[in-house]
């Protein structure tokens, strides 16, 4: 398990007019700064939404020297996963959905220099995909159909990070597992217990007044989460 609860914030609920002085809002010192920048690439087929691409991706990640973390929510990422780790993205995370040849796009993405992430929407099993696993970095849990920030976290997910995490503390994968949606001060502690590492927030920190005191309770409440 991470020495620490990670916190992402998603740049989804941010404002895409700032997004520069966004991540500089989530970038200082101390329990304010994250531990990644969650950046969320949505193709308007794979999802019902549009959001940005590469260029606007690698602007980000020149911008800043916080580790960013790109959700790939897009048809064909075996096509286009490849540039986001050549541009300096930390994790690239595509979906297991999307993928044709899931083993093959995590050696690719690592072989660029970036970890390899899978990600599975709430309806999907984890099961199938344990093989696979074994050459990512990360696993992103949604908890959330997704598409769109601010929706209501599905707790259902939580079985999946149960069993995941049983996986990783075993040694059975070398995992950093990942949960996106619907995180806040309310849903954060039992995520936390059920052994997530990394949590994602867009409304939780975005929408609050100062997004860096945002991002510190979000750390301390999933400290208490893990501590059971
Ligand atoms: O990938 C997604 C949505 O598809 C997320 O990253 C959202 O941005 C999370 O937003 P909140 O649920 O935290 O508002």
């Amino acid at each position: 398990m991470a020495d620490r609860p990670l916190i992402a914030p998603s740049i989804l609920a941010a404002d895409f007019a700032r997004l520069g002085e966004e991540i500089a809002a989530v970038a200082g010192g101390g329990e304010t700064r994250a531990d990644w920048v969650h950046v969320d690439v949505m193709d308007a087929h794979f999802v019902p939404n549009l959001t940005l691409g590469l260029p606007v991706a690698k602007a980000l990640i020149d911008s800043t020297d916080l580790p960013i973390d790109c959700h790939l929510m897009i048809d064909d990422p075996d096509r286009w996963a490849i540039g986001y780790a050549e541009a300096g993205a930390y994790n690239v995370t595509v979906h297991a959905e999307a993928a044709k040849d899931p083993v093959a796009l995590a050696k690719n993405l690592r072989a660029a220099g970036a970890k390899a992430g899978l990600s599975i929407k709430p309806g999907t099993a984890l099961e199938p995909w344990l093989d696979a696993l074994k050459h990512y970095d990360t696993l992103l849990v949604m908890s959330v159909e997704p598409g769109f920030g601010g929706q209501s976290f599905i707790a259902d997910v939580l079985e999946k990070v149960r069993t995941a995490r049983r996986l990783v503390d075993t040694g059975h994968l070398k995992l950093i597992v990942e949960i996106d949606g619907g995180i806040n001060t309310d849903t954060i502690e039992q995520a936390a217990e059920a052994g997530v590492d990394c949590f994602v927030a867009g409304s939780a920190v975005y929408g609050a007044g100062d997004p860096g005191k945002a991002v510190a309770a979000l750390r301390e409440q999933a400290a208490r989460g893990r501590a059971g």
